[in-house]
């Protein structure tokens, strides 16, 4: 029997699986058909003989598409390959460093000018992803711009707290191989370290091509021993075009996400130290317009990263009734009005009890639809930064859900280190049906709040 356009992405089964076709199908393409192997993304062409004479025609246009999808792999492929090997780098680094801080009573947990925590692990990470950036990509292709400035680093009497951060970078380069990464043919010196925190000194804007690095979102989680995450994304011409989020302490059930049931209790009680079950913890990931967006798990100890390292596609929740849905929320009051949500949720019909998550983790759980909507009303006057979201929207969209200001605008990545413009607060949900829900109650109710 003849293949036919039609039936060729069931008779080819990887086509729906690990990777994905990158030239549109129409009745009308002829040739090869290409495909993006994703457990090897140089491997990028998959050639059907047969499958010229069972479609009609084509047109010149779609032999040219053809011919530049042939000589081109899929756009990003390596800037995703490395970022998501970096982050599971600083995954790594984040976790050897949140278990020293919450056996030891004595505080390795500075305060930054506004008072907010930075630990060894926010500059060491920003250090280390800003070093393999630039290692990967050459030092003056990569802009970045990430929350760390080297400014405490260097008071004079930080050098215990430089060492530390040094020591830590280190330890962490030297298992780069292991990720698949060059690491440095010798440790970095203090010098070095401070350069790469101090590189990620980007101001963003509209053109141009940039990453954005939160190295510990959610620090506040992160020193109670609960929920943070590590955020790069890259973002060209004012657009998201690629994101990541490590999310060490990704609980196996989705209930203990909330900051009632900390993560370091849990796992300490429930789970053997030695389990290598795979949802606790993991890396998500997602390239713009792909239509997919992917998670795989933690690299476990002593283990080499094999890509895909047994990525698996993650959606959002089908589900589109207030009654069943479940909707997130940091869980400082001072980042976010409980108040104002609590409101929404009666008046939308949402009968769960919030799940109040700390970070961009928060992100991670509409994304594989653990949660269907995601709200921060931050007070008057704050203003976003834009590392705290570019990872998380990016793999929200093309896991299938939607993320736009609460007064239903899309988020603009275009202005600089804040989202100018945003208008009330930030929603994300798993559908445009529950999307219009929330920008209608928050329209019912806005005037009378006092936000
Ligand atoms: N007053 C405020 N209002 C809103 N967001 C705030 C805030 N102060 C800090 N944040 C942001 O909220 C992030 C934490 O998110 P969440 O509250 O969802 O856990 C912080 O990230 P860092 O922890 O990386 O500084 C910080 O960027
Ligand atoms: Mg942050």
């Amino acid at each position: 029997m003849p293949l036919n356009c039609s039936s060729l992405a069931a008779r080819v089964p990887h086509v729906s699986g690990s990777g994905r076709v990158i030239n549109k199908f129409t009745p009308n393409h002829v040739g090869s058909l290409f495909f993006i192997h994703h457990q090897n993304p140089s491997k990028y062409i998959v050639s059907l003989s047969n499958f010229n004479q069972s479609c009609s025609s084509s047109t010149m246009e779609d032999q040219r598409n053809l011919r530049v999808a042939a000589s081109e792999p899929e756009k990003y492929y390596k800037e995703l390959d490395v970022a998501v090997r970096a982050v599971q780098m600083a995954c790594a680094l984040c976790q050897r460093v949140q278990d020293s801080l919450i056996s030891k009573t004595n505080g390795q947990v500075q305060s930054k000018d506004d008072n907010s925590p930075v630990t060894v692990a926010d500059w060491s990470v920003q250090a280390t992803v800003s070093w393999l950036l630039s290692k990967s990509f050459g030092r003056k292709n990569v802009s970045i711009i990430a929350e760390e400035d080297v400014q405490k680093l260097s008071e004079a009497d930080a050098s215990g707290l430089l060492a530390a951060v040094v020591n830590t970078v280190n330890e962490c380069l030297a298992e780069a191989p292991r990720f698949g990464l060059e690491g440095p043919n010798m440790a970095l010196g203090a010098s070095e370290v401070l350069e790469a925190i101090s590189h990620c000194n980007s101001t963003g804007g509209p053109t141009g091509r940039f990453w954005t690095l939160d190295p510990v979102d959610g620090t506040l989680g992160f020193v109670r021993g609960d929920q943070y995450a590590v955020a790069l994304a890259l973002i060209e011409d004012g657009e998201v075009v690629l994101g990541v989020l490590g999310c060490p302490n990704y609980p196996m059930r989705k209930e203990w996400l909330s900051y009632h049931h900390r993560y370091h209790r849990i796992i300490t009680k429930l789970t053997p130290p030695t389990s290598e079950s795979w949802d606790k913890g993991f890396v998500t990931y997602a390239t713009k317009g792909s239509g997919k967006a992917w998670m795989q798990p933690l690299l476990h100890a002593n283990k080499k990263l094999v890509w895909p390292n047994s990525a698996r596609p993650v959606q959002v929740s089908s589900i589109d009734d207030p009654a069943s849905a479940t909707f997130c929320e940091p869980v400082e009051k001072a980042n976010s009005s409980h108040s104002f949500t609590a409101g929404l949720a009666h008046t939308m019909g949402l009968r769960k009890q919030p799940l109040r998550v700390y970070s961009m983790v928060k992100y991670a759980a509409i994304a594989r639809g653990d949660a269907e909507i995601f709200m921060k009303f931050a007070r008057a006057g704050y203003k976003e930064k834009i590392w705290d979201h570019a990872a998380g929207v990016v793999i929200i969209e093309e896991a299938g859900g939607v993320v736009t200001d609460a007064r239903g605008h899309p988020l603009d990545f275009s202005k600089g280190i804040y989202l100018e413009g945003l208008d009330r607060g930030i929603i994300a949900s798993a559908g445009a049906k529950l999307h219009e829900k929330i920008i209608s109650a928050v329209d019912a109710s806005w005037d009378s709040s006092s936000l």
